[in-house]
């Protein structure tokens, strides 16, 4: 029994070895062959702005970053692999559109993802999103917490959240403790498109004058709800927690900071569903899933988990929230009438909030169904030894309100990321190759 179960482990071990290369393998040869063509191609693209060619920096600062990856032959260090993927999937924000953002984001959204990916049209989207004139504000329409829906150039509705604490303050208390982080959204969705999961929508951060651009275009309902302290404008909208000034937040010099969400095609309806695995946010009540190890199985029974993709879009997002510390997953919205619609990943304001604690119970649904998707288990593998928090504080750098993330936030993903890799091991150790489902997560199936 015991050589049994060494052989077991053995085997599992040669395996991870095994498929890890062959992952590393094509991102080695694509990375060479990017750096050969990437000035070639750039040069070619007329809608790059040649003077300023270089992708990421919001706001044009000449030549202040370069990420071209000088590879040597068969010789490609860590930094390279790095730079490399920071080019790949910094948004270029001066790239010229022949068509309206608008358009090309709303054709983008499909049951299974939200926008492609590494779309070149993403930066001048989000760019739009950034710069483009508010022209009405209202109470934001759904939800608990703080926030305010805008119109951007009469036609996009997009969402704001805004800031409520320094980049530095640390949350404490419950897993889902505290107010909105209004980065996290920006952090999320960057992280969604590095892990090729492109389930979030469209996020940058924006800093509002309230005078000059929110109160211009306020409806007059939002506007009962302003009020001033210490010489600042404030307003506390209209939700839940939204009960009077004491719910409010206020300029700093006359500028609101926050996030924009860009708002999902109407035509797309959205269906709700309760988290198998939510918490019930009441102190001493525990969940059935906090207390029965076979929970995994019992939800395998509920028709719509036991077959289909809608319960590895789970163990997927169990593990995007574990990275960003997002203990507060109690509903998820599917597309309505789509049969294969993924898992919509809305609402990561409450990510990011303690970079000290690692909530392992947010990964449950991993370690207690023990089944990942070969893509996503490949995609964390190439992102090990500290890739993930370079490559994405590399992406970040060039957002209008960045930095997005404090170095300590930035350290918690790669220590969360080996945990989830060691929980990986440990399911194969279990369960063997069967932990590892071969189904794309774009496609569903
Ligand atoms: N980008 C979006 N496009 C379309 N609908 C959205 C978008 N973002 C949010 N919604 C809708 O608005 C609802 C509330 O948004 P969100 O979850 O961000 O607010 P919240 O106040 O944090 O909610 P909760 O209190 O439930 O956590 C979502 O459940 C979804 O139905
Ligand atoms: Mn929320």
């Amino acid at each position: 029994m015991k050589t049994k179960l060494r052989l077991l482990f053995i085997g599992a071990a040669l395996f991870v070895i095994y498929v890890s290369y062959k992952i590393l393998e094509p991102e080695f040869s694509r990375m060479k062959e990017r750096s050969e063509n990437s000035l070639r191609s750039r040069a070619s693209d007329e809608n790059y702005d040649t003077e300023n060619h270089h992708r990421g920096k919001f706001d044009i600062d000449n030549g202040a970053q370069t990420h071209e990856a000088t590879v040597k032959e068969g010789n490609v260090t860590i930094n390279q692999v790095i730079d490399s993927m920071i080019e790949r999937y910094s948004p270029y924000y001066g790239y010229k559109l022949n068509n309206t953002p608008w358009n090309i984001a709303a054709q983008w959204v499909e049951p299974r993802q939200i926008h492609p990916e590494n779309a070149k049209e993403l930066g001048a989207v989000l760019n739009a999103m950034a710069k483009g004139t508010i022209t009405s504000a209202d109470f934001g329409q759904k939800g608990t917490q703080l926030k305010l829906t805008l119109m951007i150039d009469d036609v996009q509705k997009v969402i704001f959240k805004p800031a409520w604490y320094p980049r530095d303050y640390i949350v404490t208390g419950t897993p889902y403790a505290g107010r909105d982080r209004h980065n996290a959204e920006i952090a999320a969705f960057h992280l969604g498109r590095i892990l090729e999961l492109r389930r979030t929508p469209l996020a940058i951060g924006r800093r509002l004058s309230i005078e000059k651009e929110i109160l211009p275009a306020a409806t007059a309902r939002l506007k009962t709800t302003f009020f001033e302290k210490d010489g600042e404008s404030c307003f506390y909208g209209r939700c839940l927690y939204c009960k009077g000034p004491d719910d409010g937040v206020c300029a700093s010099h006359g500028i609101i900071e926050g996030t924009l969400v860009l708002w999902l095609p109407t035509d797309f309806k959205m269906t709700i569903h309760k988290h198998p695995w939510s918490r019930t946010y009441r102190d001493g009540v525990q969940a059935k899933w906090e207390t029965d190890d076979a929970y995994c199985a019992k939800v395998k029974k509920v028709p719509k988990f036991n077959s289909g993709h809608q319960l590895l879009d789970i163990i997927d997002t169990s593990i995007f929230d574990y990275l960003i510390g997002n203990a507060d997953r109690h509903h998820y919205e599917t597309f309505e009438n789509k049969e294969d619609s993924m898992l919509i990943i809305l609402d990561n304001g409450k990510s990011f909030g303690n970079p000290g604690v690692d909530e392992l119970t947010i990964l449950a649904p991993l370690y207690q169904c023990c089944q990942i998707r070969a893509s996503l288990w490949q995609k964390l593998l190439t992102l090990q030894d500290g890739i993930l928090s370079k490559v994405l504080s590399g992406i970040l750098a060039n957002d209008p309100i960045a930095p997005v993330l404090t170095q300590p936030h930035l350290d918690a993903l790669d220590r969360r990321l080996k945990t989830i890799l060691d929980q990986i091991q440990a399911c194969i150790a279990e369960v063997g190759t069967q932990a590892i489902v071969f189904e794309s997560s774009i496609k569903g199936r």
